[in-house]
């Protein structure tokens, strides 16, 4: 490349839960000197918005009427992620139970997407020094144009043990099957669902370490930049 300069490039994580989107993208970003976006974050935000003001999430009419709502703004320094509702900062509350348990219908109506792939979308385009976005429909959905997209699986029982891992006392079994619910509602709602974008390259990190699989990311951005 001429003088050095590295060109912004923007990268697509998506796979389901477990898998190191998030460690991945971020450690790439931080290494890379990208920007980082955590979509799920944004759908949590949105879920935690929802519960908090009394909206009833079984009812898909409800959850569109109030889409329009809440005030999302993510900061996207990888080395200090933010996400902010209203004035609050929700980096924990998101993180619960509850909002865990509810994000999927949330995250299935039609106008909770088209407003947060909106924010994704312009987020993105102002990330001047490139960005690295993770989720579920980055490659397919929101970003189709992305310069490298990825797509990271691992087995059930790898991704259940790590999140249990975080989880202090969790069932491994208890994870395990509410995280395949997880992915099955995801994978099968019909706005843009959990999918595998044909030019994606998937990465199985069942039997890989964190670092080798950062590695291989930083390997396959660098190389995408020296092709251009
Ligand atoms: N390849 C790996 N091997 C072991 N643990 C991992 C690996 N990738 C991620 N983890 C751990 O698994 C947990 C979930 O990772 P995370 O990045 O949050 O996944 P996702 O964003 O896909 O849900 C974290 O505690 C993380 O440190
Ligand atoms: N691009 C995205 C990202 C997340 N979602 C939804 C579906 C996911 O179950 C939830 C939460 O995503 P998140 O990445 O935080 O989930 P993990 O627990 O890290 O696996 O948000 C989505 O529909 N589209």
């Amino acid at each position: 490349m001429e003088n050095g300069a590295a060109q912004p490039v923007i990268v697509a994580i998506d796979g389901p839960s477990g898998t190191g989107k998030s460690s991945t993208s971020k450690a790439v970003a931080a290494q890379l000197g990208l920007s980082y976006l955590d979509t799920g974050a944004q759908y949590r935000a949105i879920t935690w918005w929802m519960v908090t003001n009394g909206i009833d999430i079984d009812d898909p009419h409800a959850i569109a009427a109030a889409a329009g709502k809440p005030d999302i703004v993510s900061g996207t320094d990888p080395a200090n992620p933010t996400i902010v509702v209203d004035g609050t900062d929700v980096a924990a509350p998101i993180r619960t139970q509850e909002v865990t348990s509810q994000v999927s219908a949330v995250s299935a109506v039609p106008e909770v997407r088209a407003r947060i792939t909106e924010l994704q979308r312009s987020i993105a385009s102002g990330a001047e020094g490139g960005i690295v976005v993770e989720g579920r429909d980055i490659g397919t959905t929101v970003l189709p144009d992305a310069d490298l997209k990825i797509f990271l699986t691992a087995s059930p029982e790898a991704r259940a043990a790590r999140r249990s891992g975080e989880l202090k006392g969790a069932d491994v079994h208890a994870t395990r099957e509410a995280l395949i619910k997880r992915d099955a509602a995801d994978s099968s709602r019909k706005t843009s669902p959990l999918a595998k974008a044909g030019d994606a390259v998937e990465v199985d990190t069942t039997e890989l370490t964190l670092t080798q699989v950062i590695e291989c990311v930083v390997t396959l951005v660098e190389e995408k930049r020296a092709g251009k």
